[in-house]
């Protein structure tokens, strides 16, 4: 039988014997998306839907032969259930398997919300007070605004009898109870804006140091874009935990209890009655408020999100309109029996309206939490990223600790472990728990050698390399290559031959596959990292400027104290203090998108590694940056590095022109991942090789 199979494609052939079977998946798959969150809130994101996607597609594409009709032997039940019943709740129509794809990622970490929300208190840390602060208000202000209703009933009735010395005090208890409700209800909200504020903070911190701390090929694989959201709209949708929701749950909650309790007071089958209109519009919202969610995420279904609530809208009307009739109806018969007063009718009718309103905003709140706690799942994930082990070097491993135990929660764990005065301790406890502790506390942690001078001896011993998303691809192999201090040598070789991939092994960016880097006889995994960048200059190929002045362009990133003579001295070093000044602004010139050519772009980022003074000064030369005039700059550069013999130091050129490299003292021409030629320019041209090729070539083009 074919019924509530109708969705899969109805022009593919085999589908039909399919069908049969397929009709319990397609059952269990609509109930799933209305409960997978209810039971303990635990937020699971092995979707049902992604699961069973190549099953479904959209109702309407269904064929006429193949709908399912009286005319073709289908009874009026059987046509009910396939036109009705796929609009009902769980039916096919509200089914959003198909528009979900790749929205949901199924490799991430279920989260519940009892885990989100521990780690958010964790994150309050010492502003606690302010939640402490906050939830004591909030009590207060519910408990005055539910008292309201009844004294506002007896104020009413005593005015009726003509009680005087009742209706003058009831009258001062009520503004008493607005005065404290409103200055409650304001610091409530204050606490917990201000509590929320901090945690979104940290928790962007923690982000941000969790990523930094990650090595070059983690970006290769995660989307900067992605990130960057996790970064903004995930945080800030976090924010809405204590700054709404979790507040206002807690705060309607007590209402509604409030409510209750008043209500039982004054007659248990009226509050019987106005609890089941209750339950039935939470229920109501609680489906509507999973549905929406993935309304939201698919602007393509808002036709089906209308509909959602309008039919929410036209139930919670109803239903909420009809505890009213239901109270004057009950309560009129009660009264005509004399089972309640007047004045306990009154009060029902108003505690019947703040229950209902209670309930709401409970079950409305819950389910915009569970959003809210859904996007904190990946953020968290990130967030419990140990560091990569890049920034581990195995050599010393010193810092001033306390002693004791120190303990942290990363990766969904409490770690703990124990700093003992012998220092070894430090050295032998695990690593990355270390540095983790460390970044989280704030706390400067010297990972490796420094050495107090570098040198800029390299050496490349035997390496190999391949990038960990291709691993199946070798981009070095087996290479060696011997760099003297001082020296400028250029790396020259076809495009894609792995000359930019040496620098990024140099620059720690990846890790050989074999082999071994050493600085001035130091294998590169022993130094600080840190402490490594520093010493090095890097020129990329397309080097990026921000949008500040041209001064702050090149002492970005200096780690010692500068002078504007030194930001001068440096651009007059790159080449570029010339056309700087020519700026009506000079120095001062905000740097916008139009305003520099590549070439003067690379010369302020030569500017910038100069003023650094690096021992090592790598420039990946970008070719389609260089004009001819840059060119010839690059050339005065390099030739002032070499003949400059108060700041000597260690250069490597990556040259696409090879004009611009005739000059260096050595050219390492590499093909495929490996060293194919070594010697100067006329050397190589006398050995026709590669190099000459390569010149000959270009010589050509430029001819
Ligand atoms: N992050 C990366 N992930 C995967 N493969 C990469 C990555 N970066 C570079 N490659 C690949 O490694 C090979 C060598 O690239 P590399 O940039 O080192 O060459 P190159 O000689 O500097 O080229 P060019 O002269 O064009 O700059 C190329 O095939 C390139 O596609």
């Amino acid at each position: 039988m074919i019924v509530g199979n109708y969705q899969k494609d109805p022009f593919h052939p085999s589908n039909f014997q399919q069908m049969a079977t397929s009709h319990s998946n397609l059952h269990s798959l609509s109930l799933t998306i209305f409960t997978s969150r209810t039971p303990n809130f635990q937020i699971k994101h092995q979707s049902p839907l992604t699961s069973h996607k190549p099953k479904h597609k959209r109702l309407f594409a269904v064929s006429n032969s193949a709908f399912p009709s009286k005319d073709n032997g289908f009874n009026l039940f059987d046509c009910f259930k396939i036109h009705l019943r796929p609009a009902l709740h769980g039916g096919g129509w509200w089914n959003l398997s198909g528009d979900a794809h790749g929205v949901e990622d199924s490799t991430a970490k279920p989260i519940t919300v009892w885990t989100a929300l521990s780690r958010m208190w964790t994150l309050i840390g010492d502003d606690k007070w302010l939640i402490y602060l906050a939830v004591a208000s909030l009590t207060v202000a519910a408990v005055s605004e539910i008292s309201m209703p009844s004294i506002l009933a007896a104020t009413i009735f005593s005015a009726q009898r003509g009680e005087t010395m009742v209706f003058s005090r009831s009258l001062r208890f009520l503004f008493t109870l607005c005065v404290t409700s409103g200055v409650c209800s304001g610091l409530r909200s204050g606490c917990f804006s201000i509590a929320n504020i901090i945690v979104v903070k940290r928790l962007r911190e923690r982000l941000y140091y969790a990523l930094i701390f990650q090595d070059i090929s983690f970006f290769d694989a995660e989307a900067v874009g992605v990130l960057t959201s996790r970064l903004g709209a995930d945080c800030q949708q976090l924010s809405y935990v204590l700054g709404n929701n979790i507040h206002l749950i807690l705060h309607n909650s007590l209402q509604g209890t409030g409510a209750l309790v008043n209500l039982l007071t004054l007659s248990w089958p009226l509050t019987l009655s106005a609890l089941v209109i209750c339950f039935i519009l939470s229920t109501i919202f609680l489906v509507y408020g999973e549905y929406k969610e993935w309304l939201e995420k698919l602007a393509s279904v808002s036709i089906r999100e209308s509909v959602a609530y309008e039919l929410w809208n036209m139930s919670f009307t109803t239903l909420y309109r009809s505890t009213q009739v239901i109270a004057v109806l009950l309560g009129g018969m009660s009264i005509m029996t004399g089972y309640v007063s007047v004045e306990q009718l009154t009060k029902y009718v108003l505690y019947c309206e703040w229950l209902i309103y209670a309930t709401w905003r409970v079950v409305d709140n819950l389910s915009s939490l569970l959003q809210s706690i859904g996007a904190s799942e990946k953020v968290f994930q990130l967030m419990d990223l140990l560091p990569s082990n890049q920034f581990l070097s195995k050599g010393n491993f010193i810092t001033q600790f306390p002693v004791g135990t120190k303990h942290f929660q990363s990766n969904m764990h409490d770690y703990s472990f124990i700093i003992l005065q012998n220092e070894d301790s430090v050295r032998n406890c695990d690593r990355k728990l270390l540095l983790c502790y460390c970044k989280l506390q704030s706390v400067e942690l010297q990972v490796g050698v420094k050495l107090p001078r570098l040198m800029g001896n390299i050496q490349f011993v035997n390496v190999s390399f391949h990038y960990p998303s291709r691993v199946t691809v070798p981009i070095l192999d087996h290479l060696c290559l011997n760099v003297k201090a001082n020296e400028v040598i250029a790396i020259v070789g076809l495009s894609g031959s792995g000359k930019s991939t040496l620098v990024n092994l140099l620059l720690r960016l990846y890790e050989p596959t074999n082999g071994q880097i050493y600085i001035d006889g130091f294998p590169l995994t022993e130094l600080d990292i840190s402490w490594l960048r520093e010493k090095i200059g890097f020129v990329g190929q397309e080097p990026h400027l921000f949008h500040m002045n041209i001064k702050s362009n090149i002492s970005y990133g200096c780690p010692k104290d500068i002078t504007d003579e030194d930001v001068e001295w440096a651009a007059k070093q790159a080449h570029a203090h010339e056309f700087i000044s020519s700026f009506p602004h000079g120095y001062e010139t905000l740097v916008d998108d139009d305003l520099l050519s590549g070439g003067q772009k690379q010369r302020i980022a030569i500017a910038r590694a100069m003023l650094r003074d690096p021992a090592v000064l790598i420039l990946d030369e970008a070719t389609s940056a260089l004009d001819s005039e840059s060119e010839h700059y690059v050339k005065g550069i390099l030739h002032a590095l070499r003949n400059d013999n108060t700041t000597k130091r260690t250069v490597i050129v990556i040259a696409h022109r090879l004009s611009t490299v005739k000059t260096v003292d050595r050219i390492v021409v590499i093909d495929d991942g490996q060293i194919v030629e070594m010697g100067d320019h006329t050397e190589l041209l006398h050995k026709g090789g590669l190099y000459a090729q390569l010149v000959q070539a270009q010589t050509e083009s430029v001819t």
